[in-house]
């Protein structure tokens, strides 16, 4: 069942005006830079605040609009901010009962996921008699999530839960909100401003800008957008959606293949063959040749076509290229556009150091 919403609201000097959905499953993201409005879009759909003119719908359960206002706790959410506010008294296992508690009152007979699975999911087994002040940063973030979880919301509203953490904590983290995100059919709307956190785990955005969602669509689609800032900044990445080949055991390299072809991959970890995992090429990471260099040391190089060449700054321009299919964003300089004769249409290589590949 997925969510809709509407608002149209004012506050002070601020007005958002945003509509959107949040799919079924998945994560989508919202977004956007600082101050644009996504902490309070999530509000306003949780009804922490309270707007005159909004709609919310989760499938055909109205929770809001000009007749009907639902308190926060009549709307099946689980809500998770940055500190997850845990009741410092209580162990662990008491925070994540209370929230089964609730499940009760608030959600009567939803289904949802079992008190043991939530703990093993989010690694929680070992932490159950501590206390919050006894955990790490981390820890404490997966305890509230669980316990969100265990109130058997519809919908899972995360408001930057990793923000107070360090690079180290989140990616420690990660991996779990994967695995969640893999098991549990709940749709979960995850408010960022982490553009590496989003690349990882989302599967939808919505980009949000001073108060309005500018463009909403999924993930690999919104950063090869030319039109869109995300194409744009340092960051800017492609993310493919891959299958592990094989591997060569002589150079410790995994195969990946994906929709436009197939790529080499340094990684530390061995990947099971036939997994699914998420790719991602920073476009600074790409460099394009008019033929297949036969001296290089890069392992990947693909052949594509130049679709877009849009300018980013005096010295830079955006290549946008067609892998059979599949879009792949290149930074390159202005002056190796003029060097290579580069244009709509031109059939060139994509070079990728396959220790530049992320996943
Ligand atoms: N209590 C308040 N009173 C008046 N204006 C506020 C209040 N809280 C936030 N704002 C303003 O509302 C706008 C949206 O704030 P909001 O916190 O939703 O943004 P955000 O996108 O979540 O930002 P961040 O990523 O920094 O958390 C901002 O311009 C902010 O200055």
């Amino acid at each position: 069942m997925s969510l809709w919403f509407r608002f149209d609201h004012r506050r002070g000097e601020f007005r958002l005006q945003a509509a959107g959905e949040v799919p079924a499953t998945g994560i989508t993201a919202l977004f956007g830079p600082s101050g644009c409005g996504k902490s309070t879009l999530l509000r306003l759909i949780a009804g922490l605040e309270r707007c005159d003119d909004g709609e919310v719908r989760m499938g055909q359960d109205c929770w809001q609009n000009d007749r009907t206002f639902r308190p926060p706790h009549q709307r099946p959410i689980g809500y998770v901010i940055q500190e997850g506010q845990l009741f410092p008294h209580l162990s662990v296992r008491a925070n994540l009962r209370y929230g089964w508690k609730r499940a009760g009152r608030t959600n009567g007979t939803a289904a949802g996921p079992a008190f043991a699975t939530v703990i093993e999911l989010l690694g929680l087994t070992g932490l159950l008699d501590r206390r919050p002040g006894q955990l790490s940063g981390g820890q404490r973030q997966r305890v509230a999530i669980g316990r969100a979880l265990l109130t058997r919301p519809r919908v899972l509203l995360l408001d930057e839960p990793l923000a107070a953490l360090d690079a180290g904590a989140k990616r420690a983290i990660l991996p779990y909100l994967e695995r969640l995100h893999r098991e549990l059919a709940l749709p979960v709307l995850y408010v960022s401003h982490d553009g590496d956190e989003v690349a990882r785990i989302a599967d939808r955005l919505l980009l949000m800008e001073a108060g309005r969602i500018r463009a909403a669509g999924d993930l690999s689609a919104m950063l090869t957008r030319t039109d869109l800032p995300l194409a744009r900044g340092e960051q800017a990445e492609t993310v493919l959606e891959a299958t592990v080949d094989g591997h060569d055991a002589d150079w410790h390299l995994t195969r990946l293949r994906f929709a436009g072809g197939e790529l080499s991959l340094a990684t530390g970890t061995e990947l099971a063959v036939g997994e699914r995992r998420r790719v991602r090429i920073l476009a600074r990471d790409v460099s394009l040749t008019l033929s297949p260099a036969a001296d290089s040391s890069i392992l990947n190089i693909l052949p594509a076509r130049v679709s877009e060449i849009r300018p980013l700054n005096p010295a830079q321009a955006l290549v946008c290229l067609d892998l059979g299919g599949t879009p792949l964003l290149a930074h390159i300089t202005h002056k190796s556009v003029a060097a290579l004769g580069l244009e709509p249409g031109t059939p060139v290589y994509a070079q990728i150091k396959s220790v530049a590949l992320l996943v």
